[in-house]
Protein backbone atom coordinates (compact mmCIF):
# COMPACT_ATOMS: atom_id res chain seq x y z
CA UNK A 1 0.00 0.00 0.00
CA UNK A 2 0.80 3.36 -1.14
CA UNK A 3 0.06 6.58 0.90
CA UNK A 4 0.57 9.86 -0.45
CA UNK A 5 -0.66 13.48 1.20
CA UNK A 6 -0.85 16.58 -0.47
CA UNK A 7 0.18 19.73 1.14
CA UNK A 8 -2.70 22.41 0.39
CA UNK A 9 -1.47 26.06 0.23
CA UNK A 10 -3.40 28.72 1.52
CA UNK A 11 -3.16 32.23 1.78
CA UNK A 12 -5.51 34.59 3.40
CA UNK A 13 -8.04 31.89 3.63
CA UNK A 14 -7.57 31.18 -0.14
CA UNK A 15 -6.49 27.97 -1.02
CA UNK A 16 -4.18 27.67 -4.28
CA UNK A 17 -5.55 26.39 -7.35
CA UNK A 18 -2.39 24.76 -8.30
CA UNK A 19 -2.71 22.37 -4.93
CA UNK A 20 -5.95 21.52 -6.16
CA UNK A 21 -4.70 20.80 -9.40
CA UNK A 22 -1.80 19.07 -7.55
CA UNK A 23 -4.54 16.38 -5.44
CA UNK A 24 -6.69 16.06 -8.17
CA UNK A 25 -3.82 14.87 -10.17
CA UNK A 26 -2.87 12.55 -7.77
CA UNK A 27 -6.49 11.42 -7.27
CA UNK A 28 -5.89 10.43 -11.01
CA UNK A 29 -3.32 8.54 -10.69
CA UNK A 30 -4.27 6.39 -8.05
CA UNK A 31 -7.39 5.54 -10.24
CA UNK A 32 -4.92 3.53 -12.05
CA UNK A 33 -3.16 2.23 -8.88
CA UNK A 34 -5.58 0.85 -6.09
CA UNK A 35 -3.00 0.26 -3.95
CA UNK A 36 -2.44 3.99 -3.72
CA UNK A 37 -4.13 5.90 -1.39
CA UNK A 38 -4.33 9.92 -0.76
CA UNK A 39 -4.77 12.19 2.02
CA UNK A 40 -4.37 16.04 1.75
CA UNK A 41 -3.39 18.72 4.60
CA UNK A 42 -4.63 22.55 4.89
CA UNK A 43 -3.24 24.24 7.85
CA UNK A 44 -4.47 27.46 8.73
CA UNK A 45 -8.15 28.50 8.99
CA UNK A 46 -10.21 28.30 5.74
CA UNK A 47 -13.65 27.91 4.21
CA UNK A 48 -14.02 24.76 3.65
CA UNK A 49 -16.88 25.07 1.22
CA UNK A 50 -14.73 26.85 -1.62
CA UNK A 51 -13.14 23.16 -2.23
CA UNK A 52 -16.68 22.00 -3.07
CA UNK A 53 -17.10 20.69 -6.62
CA UNK A 54 -13.19 21.63 -7.09
CA UNK A 55 -11.24 18.30 -5.38
CA UNK A 56 -11.91 14.94 -7.03
CA UNK A 57 -11.51 11.20 -5.91
CA UNK A 58 -11.98 9.74 -2.36
CA UNK A 59 -9.55 10.59 0.61
CA UNK A 60 -8.97 12.36 3.91
CA UNK A 61 -8.42 15.99 4.50
CA UNK A 62 -6.62 16.79 7.24
CA UNK A 63 -7.35 20.11 8.66
CA UNK A 64 -4.57 22.11 11.55
CA UNK A 65 -7.36 25.96 11.76
CA UNK A 66 -5.10 26.51 13.84
CA UNK A 67 -5.03 30.70 13.42
CA UNK A 68 -0.93 30.63 14.09
CA UNK A 69 -0.73 28.02 10.97
CA UNK A 70 -2.36 31.05 8.45
CA UNK A 71 1.32 32.61 7.81
CA UNK A 72 4.05 30.64 6.35
CA UNK A 73 6.36 29.87 9.15
CA UNK A 74 8.82 26.98 8.19
CA UNK A 75 9.25 25.31 11.05
CA UNK A 76 5.88 25.14 12.13
CA UNK A 77 5.06 23.48 8.61
CA UNK A 78 8.25 21.00 8.84
CA UNK A 79 6.73 19.78 11.92
CA UNK A 80 2.95 19.76 10.88
CA UNK A 81 3.76 17.82 8.11
CA UNK A 82 6.22 15.46 9.54
CA UNK A 83 3.52 14.15 12.15
CA UNK A 84 1.09 13.49 9.10
CA UNK A 85 3.71 11.72 7.42
CA UNK A 86 4.46 9.37 10.53
CA UNK A 87 1.16 9.19 11.61
CA UNK A 88 -0.49 7.96 8.85
CA UNK A 89 2.75 5.86 7.19
CA UNK A 90 2.94 8.38 3.76
CA UNK A 91 5.55 7.14 1.36
CA UNK A 92 4.81 10.67 -1.29
CA UNK A 93 4.58 13.84 -0.27
CA UNK A 94 3.37 16.30 -3.19
CA UNK A 95 3.11 19.95 -3.38
CA UNK A 96 2.35 22.21 -6.24
CA UNK A 97 5.87 23.89 -7.48
CA UNK A 98 5.14 27.25 -5.60
CA UNK A 99 7.76 29.95 -3.99
CA UNK A 100 6.57 28.45 -0.59
CA UNK A 101 7.09 24.75 -1.46
CA UNK A 102 10.17 25.46 -2.93
CA UNK A 103 11.02 26.84 0.36
CA UNK A 104 9.72 23.92 2.14
CA UNK A 105 10.26 21.26 0.37
CA UNK A 106 14.20 21.15 0.62
CA UNK A 107 13.79 21.34 4.23
CA UNK A 108 11.62 18.12 4.39
CA UNK A 109 13.52 16.24 2.43
CA UNK A 110 16.56 16.96 4.72
CA UNK A 111 14.66 16.24 8.34
CA UNK A 112 13.36 13.44 6.30
CA UNK A 113 15.79 12.08 4.42
CA UNK A 114 13.60 11.85 1.47
CA UNK A 115 14.28 11.84 -1.88
CA UNK A 116 13.22 15.04 -3.79
CA UNK A 117 12.22 15.63 -7.08
CA UNK A 118 11.61 19.06 -7.62
CA UNK A 119 9.74 21.26 -10.20
CA UNK A 120 8.13 18.32 -12.61
CA UNK A 121 5.97 19.42 -15.32
CA UNK A 122 4.17 16.08 -15.40
CA UNK A 123 3.92 13.49 -13.01
CA UNK A 124 3.74 10.12 -15.20
CA UNK A 125 3.06 7.79 -12.39
CA UNK A 126 3.86 7.60 -9.04
CA UNK A 127 5.16 3.69 -8.33
CA UNK A 128 7.43 2.89 -11.05
CA UNK A 129 10.16 3.79 -12.42
CA UNK A 130 10.61 7.16 -14.06
CA UNK A 131 8.23 8.43 -12.17
CA UNK A 132 8.08 12.80 -13.34
CA UNK A 133 9.90 14.37 -15.77
CA UNK A 134 10.99 17.96 -15.70
CA UNK A 135 12.17 20.34 -18.24
CA UNK A 136 16.08 21.27 -18.53
CA UNK A 137 18.33 24.06 -19.84
CA UNK A 138 15.34 26.58 -20.70
CA UNK A 139 13.09 23.47 -22.19
CA UNK A 140 15.87 22.30 -24.47
CA UNK A 141 15.83 18.37 -22.34
CA UNK A 142 13.37 16.85 -21.44
CA UNK A 143 14.62 14.41 -18.22
CA UNK A 144 12.79 11.60 -16.47
CA UNK A 145 13.57 11.19 -12.72
CA UNK A 146 12.50 8.74 -10.52
CA UNK A 147 13.19 8.52 -6.20
CA UNK A 148 15.78 6.24 -4.55
CA UNK A 149 14.54 6.56 -1.52
CA UNK A 150 11.75 4.81 0.61
CA UNK A 151 10.59 8.55 1.08
CA UNK A 152 9.68 11.26 -2.10
CA UNK A 153 8.25 14.48 -1.99
CA UNK A 154 7.30 16.19 -5.15
CA UNK A 155 6.88 19.93 -6.48
CA UNK A 156 4.87 19.99 -9.47
CA UNK A 157 3.02 22.10 -11.82
CA UNK A 158 1.17 18.76 -13.13
CA UNK A 159 -2.30 19.02 -14.37
CA UNK A 160 -5.49 16.66 -14.06
CA UNK A 161 -6.37 15.64 -17.67
CA UNK A 162 -9.66 15.01 -16.76
CA UNK A 163 -12.65 16.70 -16.04
CA UNK A 164 -14.19 16.79 -11.90
CA UNK A 165 -17.25 14.53 -11.58
CA UNK A 166 -18.24 15.88 -8.23
CA UNK A 167 -20.74 13.01 -7.49
CA UNK A 168 -17.66 10.73 -7.37
CA UNK A 169 -15.77 12.47 -4.77
CA UNK A 170 -15.90 10.75 -1.13
CA UNK A 171 -13.75 13.12 1.17
CA UNK A 172 -13.66 13.37 5.31
CA UNK A 173 -12.88 15.62 7.07
CA UNK A 174 -10.21 15.47 10.37
CA UNK A 175 -9.77 18.14 12.44
CA UNK A 176 -6.20 18.18 13.97
CA UNK A 177 -5.77 19.45 17.72
CA UNK A 178 -3.72 22.87 17.72
CA UNK A 179 -0.27 20.94 18.29
CA UNK A 180 1.76 21.53 21.85
CA UNK A 181 5.12 22.35 19.72
CA UNK A 182 3.59 26.05 18.73
CA UNK A 183 4.22 26.64 22.01
CA UNK A 184 7.52 25.16 22.59
CA UNK A 185 9.73 26.73 19.46
CA UNK A 186 12.29 29.67 20.08
CA UNK A 187 12.69 30.42 16.66
CA UNK A 188 11.93 33.74 14.97
CA UNK A 189 7.92 33.91 13.75
CA UNK A 190 6.64 35.69 10.93
CA UNK A 191 4.71 38.76 12.69
CA UNK A 192 3.12 40.64 9.34
CA UNK A 193 3.27 40.52 5.71
CA UNK A 194 3.60 43.70 3.48
CA UNK A 195 1.72 42.69 0.50
CA UNK A 196 2.84 44.80 -2.65
CA UNK A 197 1.10 45.91 -5.49
CA UNK A 198 2.19 43.44 -7.55
CA UNK A 199 -0.11 42.78 -11.03
CA UNK A 200 -1.52 39.78 -11.43
CA UNK A 201 -0.94 36.30 -10.29
CA UNK A 202 -0.23 34.08 -13.63
CA UNK A 203 0.63 30.75 -11.42
CA UNK A 204 -2.74 30.76 -10.51
CA UNK A 205 -4.19 31.94 -13.52
CA UNK A 206 -6.33 28.85 -16.40
CA UNK A 207 -5.91 31.87 -19.31
CA UNK A 208 -3.20 34.06 -19.79
CA UNK A 209 -3.09 36.84 -22.79
CA UNK A 210 0.59 37.65 -22.84
CA UNK A 211 2.63 40.34 -24.17
CA UNK A 212 6.10 40.77 -26.06
CA UNK A 213 8.49 43.39 -26.98
CA UNK A 214 6.70 43.30 -30.15
CA UNK A 215 3.54 45.14 -28.73
CA UNK A 216 5.61 48.45 -29.15
CA UNK A 217 4.74 50.63 -25.80
CA UNK A 218 3.07 50.07 -21.82
CA UNK A 219 -0.02 51.50 -23.59
CA UNK A 220 -0.45 48.99 -26.24
CA UNK A 221 -1.43 46.60 -23.38
CA UNK A 222 -4.53 47.75 -22.65
CA UNK A 223 -6.15 45.88 -25.28
CA UNK A 224 -4.01 43.19 -23.90
CA UNK A 225 -5.85 43.49 -20.88
CA UNK A 226 -9.22 43.89 -22.61
CA UNK A 227 -8.86 40.72 -24.27
CA UNK A 228 -7.90 38.73 -20.97
CA UNK A 229 -11.07 40.39 -19.22
CA UNK A 230 -13.08 38.95 -21.99
CA UNK A 231 -11.36 35.34 -21.81
CA UNK A 232 -11.54 35.78 -17.82
CA UNK A 233 -7.86 35.32 -17.76
CA UNK A 234 -4.83 37.50 -16.84
CA UNK A 235 -1.96 39.44 -18.46
CA UNK A 236 1.60 38.19 -18.51
CA UNK A 237 4.82 39.34 -20.10
CA UNK A 238 8.25 38.03 -21.53
CA UNK A 239 11.45 39.67 -19.70
CA UNK A 240 12.06 42.86 -22.64
CA UNK A 241 8.73 43.96 -21.54
CA UNK A 242 9.59 43.51 -17.63
CA UNK A 243 13.00 45.40 -18.49
CA UNK A 244 10.95 48.48 -20.52
CA UNK A 245 9.10 48.80 -17.07
CA UNK A 246 6.19 48.38 -18.81
CA UNK A 247 4.50 45.94 -16.84
CA UNK A 248 5.34 44.73 -13.46
CA UNK A 249 8.23 42.08 -12.76
CA UNK A 250 5.29 39.50 -10.72
CA UNK A 251 3.77 38.67 -14.67
CA UNK A 252 7.34 37.92 -15.64
CA UNK A 253 7.59 34.42 -17.46
CA UNK A 254 10.29 32.07 -18.23
CA UNK A 255 13.70 30.95 -17.02
CA UNK A 256 13.90 34.42 -14.78
CA UNK A 257 10.47 34.80 -13.77
CA UNK A 258 7.10 32.59 -13.14
CA UNK A 259 6.21 28.71 -14.46
CA UNK A 260 2.71 28.72 -15.27
CA UNK A 261 0.60 25.94 -16.08
CA UNK A 262 -2.54 27.59 -18.03
CA UNK A 263 -5.62 26.05 -19.44
CA UNK A 264 -5.06 28.34 -22.71
CA UNK A 265 -1.67 30.51 -23.60
CA UNK A 266 -2.19 33.47 -25.48
CA UNK A 267 1.61 34.92 -26.91
CA UNK A 268 1.16 38.32 -28.72
CA UNK A 269 4.36 39.29 -30.08
CA UNK A 270 6.62 37.18 -28.40
CA UNK A 271 9.09 35.58 -30.32
CA UNK A 272 9.38 32.52 -28.52
CA UNK A 273 13.08 32.57 -26.76
CA UNK A 274 14.17 29.34 -24.97
CA UNK A 275 14.34 31.06 -21.73
CA UNK A 276 10.52 32.28 -21.80
CA UNK A 277 9.18 28.56 -23.00
CA UNK A 278 10.90 26.90 -19.95
CA UNK A 279 8.13 28.80 -18.49
CA UNK A 280 4.95 27.53 -20.47
CA UNK A 281 5.81 23.97 -21.00
CA UNK A 282 2.92 22.77 -18.77
CA UNK A 283 0.10 25.22 -21.04
CA UNK A 284 -2.49 22.94 -22.00
CA UNK A 285 -3.11 24.97 -25.30
CA UNK A 286 -0.73 27.89 -26.95
CA UNK A 287 -1.87 30.24 -29.40
CA UNK A 288 0.48 32.68 -31.23
CA UNK A 289 -0.02 35.85 -32.72
CA UNK A 290 3.04 36.85 -34.46
CA UNK A 291 4.25 38.86 -37.92
CA UNK A 292 7.03 36.39 -38.46
CA UNK A 293 6.10 33.21 -39.68
CA UNK A 294 9.52 31.69 -39.14
CA UNK A 295 8.88 33.08 -35.17
CA UNK A 296 9.89 29.65 -32.96
CA UNK A 297 6.83 30.62 -31.10
CA UNK A 298 5.18 28.61 -33.64
CA UNK A 299 7.05 25.36 -33.05
CA UNK A 300 5.09 25.24 -29.92
CA UNK A 301 1.98 26.79 -30.71
CA UNK A 302 -1.28 24.43 -31.45
CA UNK A 303 -2.79 27.65 -33.47
CA UNK A 304 -1.14 30.84 -34.78
CA UNK A 305 -2.33 33.66 -36.42
CA UNK A 306 0.65 35.17 -38.80
CA UNK A 307 0.00 38.95 -38.32
CA UNK A 308 0.49 42.18 -36.92
CA UNK A 309 -0.93 42.47 -32.93
CA UNK A 310 -2.71 45.72 -34.01
CA UNK A 311 -4.52 44.78 -36.83
CA UNK A 312 -5.48 41.18 -34.86
CA UNK A 313 -6.10 42.14 -31.35
CA UNK A 314 -8.83 44.40 -32.36
CA UNK A 315 -10.70 42.06 -34.45
CA UNK A 316 -10.32 39.45 -31.97
CA UNK A 317 -11.76 41.57 -29.00
CA UNK A 318 -14.17 42.96 -31.25
CA UNK A 319 -15.35 38.92 -32.67
CA UNK A 320 -15.52 38.34 -29.07
CA UNK A 321 -17.25 40.99 -27.39
CA UNK A 322 -20.02 39.78 -30.39
CA UNK A 323 -20.02 36.28 -29.46
CA UNK A 324 -20.41 37.16 -25.47
CA UNK A 325 -23.52 39.59 -26.36
CA UNK A 326 -25.52 36.78 -27.99
CA UNK A 327 -25.11 33.93 -25.21
C1 LIG B 1 19.68 34.15 -18.37
C2 LIG B 1 18.50 34.65 -19.14
C3 LIG B 1 17.24 34.53 -18.59
C4 LIG B 1 16.13 34.99 -19.29
N1 LIG B 1 14.88 34.87 -18.73
C5 LIG B 1 13.80 35.22 -19.44
C6 LIG B 1 12.49 35.05 -18.91
O1 LIG B 1 12.29 34.65 -17.76
N2 LIG B 1 11.44 35.38 -19.70
C7 LIG B 1 11.58 35.88 -20.97
O2 LIG B 1 10.57 36.15 -21.62
N3 LIG B 1 12.82 36.06 -21.47
C8 LIG B 1 13.91 35.77 -20.76
N4 LIG B 1 15.15 35.98 -21.27
C9 LIG B 1 15.25 36.74 -22.52
C10 LIG B 1 15.04 35.89 -23.77
O3 LIG B 1 16.28 35.35 -24.18
C11 LIG B 1 14.45 36.70 -24.92
O4 LIG B 1 15.32 37.80 -25.17
C12 LIG B 1 13.08 37.25 -24.65
O5 LIG B 1 12.22 36.20 -24.25
C13 LIG B 1 12.51 37.90 -25.90
O6 LIG B 1 11.32 38.53 -25.58
P1 LIG B 1 10.25 38.89 -26.70
O7 LIG B 1 9.86 37.65 -27.40
O8 LIG B 1 9.19 39.69 -26.04
O9 LIG B 1 11.05 39.89 -27.62
P2 LIG B 1 11.74 39.69 -29.05
O10 LIG B 1 12.68 38.55 -29.06
O11 LIG B 1 12.25 41.02 -29.44
O12 LIG B 1 10.53 39.27 -30.00
C14 LIG B 1 9.51 40.12 -30.37
C15 LIG B 1 8.59 39.35 -31.29
O13 LIG B 1 7.50 40.16 -31.63
C16 LIG B 1 7.22 40.01 -33.01
N5 LIG B 1 6.60 41.25 -33.43
C17 LIG B 1 7.16 42.49 -33.53
N6 LIG B 1 6.23 43.38 -33.88
C18 LIG B 1 5.07 42.71 -34.03
C19 LIG B 1 3.75 43.08 -34.36
N7 LIG B 1 3.42 44.35 -34.62
N8 LIG B 1 2.80 42.12 -34.45
C20 LIG B 1 3.10 40.82 -34.19
N9 LIG B 1 4.32 40.40 -33.84
C21 LIG B 1 5.30 41.36 -33.77
C22 LIG B 1 8.55 39.76 -33.66
O14 LIG B 1 8.39 39.04 -34.88
C23 LIG B 1 9.25 38.94 -32.60
O15 LIG B 1 9.03 37.55 -32.80
C24 LIG B 1 16.27 35.56 -20.59
C25 LIG B 1 17.55 35.64 -21.14
C26 LIG B 1 18.65 35.20 -20.44
C27 LIG B 1 20.02 35.30 -21.06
Amino acid sequence: MKRCLVFLEQREGVVKQASIDTWNRVQELATLRPDITVSALLAGPADLRQLEGRMAGTGVLYLASDARFSRYNPEHYQRLITDIMKREACSDLFFADTVLSRDLAPRLSVRLKASLLSGCSIIEDIASEASCTRALYSGSVIASFAPRRPLSIYTTSSRPTHPIIPSETHISLVLLEPPGFIEATLLPVVCGMVMRESGSDVTEAGIIVAGGRGMGSAEDFEQLEELARLLGGVVGASRPVVDEGWRPHAEQIGQTGKTVAPALYVACAISGAPQHLAGIGSSRKVVAINSDPHAPIFDVADYGIVGDVHLVLPKLIEGLQEFLKKR
